[in-house]
């Protein structure tokens, strides 16, 4: 596997937005997240409290009543009055299959606000109407999904377990002709810019293969990319590369963390999330 770069510790510490004495919750960066549904409520608390325990200076929750009410339950600090936002969550936890008018709605608003955006789950069939750089966080079916509806006719399909069988190489090729980021999910989660840098994280245990583990890494990244809004404005994809990165890798780190060679559910990763953060702090300081 040639043109990948290991993505290790040194790495992602470049990547941590740490608050200054002049900082107040707004110039940290503020992310707006539409995730949950009825059906999947949950991924909305996980993936707001992997953004919040990532470290963001303010968060908007702004899906449906049912997830709002769960994440305001586990989370009094979160907004849910709409708002100016530096970076955007959607899709974890929602089906694009039944899709409500009022998520539609949620989601165009969001796709339109020309502010970066976080694309997981069930808002994976949206890659294309984004008005601003975009980083996709697909597992191995999500992304042969998104490759079925961009292929041109159906010989030209792409199903999961060719993905499993070569993950490296259907991200770079995902992320050249989608023209957004792509984060491929796995034991090593490859992160692939389009026609730009390439990184591979192995960071966590098996452990992590439990549900709602990727609505948490879904917060991390929002949380990073809602607090790098300069350096996207400026770099582009390869910024949204880096950021991808160093979530793949802190939330790696805060299941290894979390598990200690046991098992971990969802939140353990997320509780684990601020000493990984801060361990990463000491190590750039
Ligand atoms: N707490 C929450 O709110 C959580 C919410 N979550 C949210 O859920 C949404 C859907 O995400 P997902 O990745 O689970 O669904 P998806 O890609 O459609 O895959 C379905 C495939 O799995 C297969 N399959 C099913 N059961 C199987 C079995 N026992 N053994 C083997 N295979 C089995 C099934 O195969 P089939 O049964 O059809 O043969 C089909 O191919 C998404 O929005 C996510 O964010 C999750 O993060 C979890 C925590
Ligand atoms: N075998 C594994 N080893 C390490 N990490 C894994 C493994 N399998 C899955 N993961 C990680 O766990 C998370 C699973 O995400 P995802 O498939 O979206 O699950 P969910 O939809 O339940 O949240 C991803 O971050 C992925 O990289």
């Amino acid at each position: 596997m040639t043109g990948w770069q290991d993505w290790r510790e040194r790495d992602a510490a470049a990547w941590i937005a740490v608050p200054t004495d002049g900082s107040d919750k707004y110039s940290r960066g503020v992310l707006g997240v539409v995730t949950g549904s009825d059906r999947y409520p949950g991924a909305a608390v996980l993936g707001v409290e992997g953004a919040a325990r990532t470290g963001v200076g303010m968060i908007r929750y702004l899906g449906a009543d049912r997830p709002a009410d769960l994440v305001m339950r586990k989370r009094p600090e979160i907004v849910t009055a709409p708002g100016r936002v530096q970076g955007w969550l959607i899709g974890s936890g929602m089906d694009a299959a039944s899709r409500p008018e009022d998520d539609a709605q949620r989601l165009r608003s969001a796709l339109r606000d020309g502010t970066p955006l976080v694309i997981d789950a069930g808002a994976l069939d949206l890659v294309g109407r984004a008005s601003a750089p975009v980083i996709v966080t697909p597992h191995f079916r999500e992304l042969a999904t998104v490759l079925a509806a961009a292929a041109d006719d159906d010989s030209d399909a792409v199903t999961a377990d060719d993905i499993a069988a070569d993950a490296a190489g259907w991200a770079a090729r995902a992320a050249d002709s989608l023209g957004v980021t792509v984060l491929l999910k796995g034991h090593t989660t490859y992160v692939a810019a389009p026609h730009g840098p390439r990184y591979a994280v192995t960071a966590g245990p098996a452990w992590l293969a439990t549900a709602g583990s990727g609505d948490v890494l879904g917060g991390v990244l929002g949380a990073l990319v809602a607090t790098h809004a300069r350096e996207i404005d400026e770099d582009g994809h390869d910024a949204l590369a880096a950021l991808g990165a160093t979530a793949a890798w802190v939330h790696g780190r805060a299941g290894e963390r979390a598990s200690g060679g046991g098992p971990i559910v969802a939140l353990d990763i997320a509780e684990a999330l601020p000493g990984v953060v801060r361990d990463l702090v000491r190590a750039a300081g």
